[in-house]
């Protein structure tokens, strides 16, 4: 049987068990190498990232894409909860908690810990997005939907570890935090200072998520089938990522028409 984009996500965890391995299987320094090569399929590599990043695009299209991300933004939560429901083991429910509280928020709504999700409202503020706009998912394309709303169903139907190793993209995530803040205030000085605040305080958070991340990953993968396993699992997750940005490209080309701009 081939392993096409749609079956790969609900192939069987490979039975070998840890108490099986064998010569095959890739030292843990070896298999986090090949995890990290990944990389190279990250979406900071998208044309649409890069003309972002390159201060390249126009106030709807970085809107637009505030929109849609906004999506990917409300689902991560549910995403985790639906890791932790998973998971019958205390002590990694308790650190895998952190990251639900991290974007729901635990303080009221204006304080210091509104919570990710409060941030990016704050962000689609600064780019010019009425709570309706972003609240409402109107802008939000059916192909990022699609492409989200596989993550999430990938983390409700696999053991939890695999869910786990699918957050593993955020091992190249702070770099694209910090470009942005680095880059957008020069790029795009129409965008409010205080929107860039999501970024900075997910890249600190990002780094600690992918230390677990990393933990669960070496713990699970104790042999090459699931060592390929997880390669495999990281790829699913760089296409759903990859995919968004499709979408959100093909959305909002530079001459779309003036009355359909976010
Ligand atoms: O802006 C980005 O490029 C980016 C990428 C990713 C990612 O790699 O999945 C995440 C985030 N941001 C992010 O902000 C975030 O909170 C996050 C959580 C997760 C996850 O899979 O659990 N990925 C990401």
């Amino acid at each position: 049987m081939n392993t096409t984009t749609t079956e790969r996500q609900d192939a069987p965890a490979p039975a070998a068990a840890c108490s099986a391995p064998s010569l095959r299987t890739w030292h843990p320094e070896e298999f986090e190498a090949r995890l990290r090569a990944c990389e190279a399929r990250y979406h900071v590599h998208h044309p649409f990232n890069l003309r972002l990043n390159r201060g390249e695009l126009q106030p709807f299209q970085v809107r637009g894409w505030v929109a849609n991300r906004f999506y990917y933004q409300l689902c991560i939560p549910q995403k985790d909860a639906a890791v932790l429901a998973n998971c019958a083991q205390r002590e990694e429910r308790r650190r895998w908690l952190e990251r639900i509280l991290d974007h729901d928020g635990r303080g009221d709504f204006a304080g210091a810990n509104a919570g990710g999700i409060e941030a990016w409202s704050r962000l689609g503020r600064a780019v010019g997005l009425g709570p309706d706009a972003l609240w409402s998912q109107r802008h939000v394309q059916p192909g990022v939907r699609f492409a989200v709303d596989a993550y999430l169903n990938f983390a409700r139907s696999r053991p939890w570890e695999e869910a786990a190793i699918s957050s593993l993209t955020e091992m190249f995530a702070p770099k694209i935090h910090a470009d942005r803040l680095a880059g957008w205030p020069a790029l795009y000085p129409w965008i409010q200072a205080e929107g860039l605040a999501y970024f900075r305080q997910r890249i600190p958070l990002a780094t600690r998520d992918v230390e677990h991340g990393l933990e669960v990953a070496r713990r699970w993968a104790c042999t090459r089938e699931r060592q390929e396993r997880a390669l495999q699992i990281l790829h699913f997750k760089l296409d759903i990522l990859w995919s968004m940005l499709d979408a959100i490209e093909r959305a909002y080309p530079d001459d779309l028409a003036e009355e359909l701009r976010p």
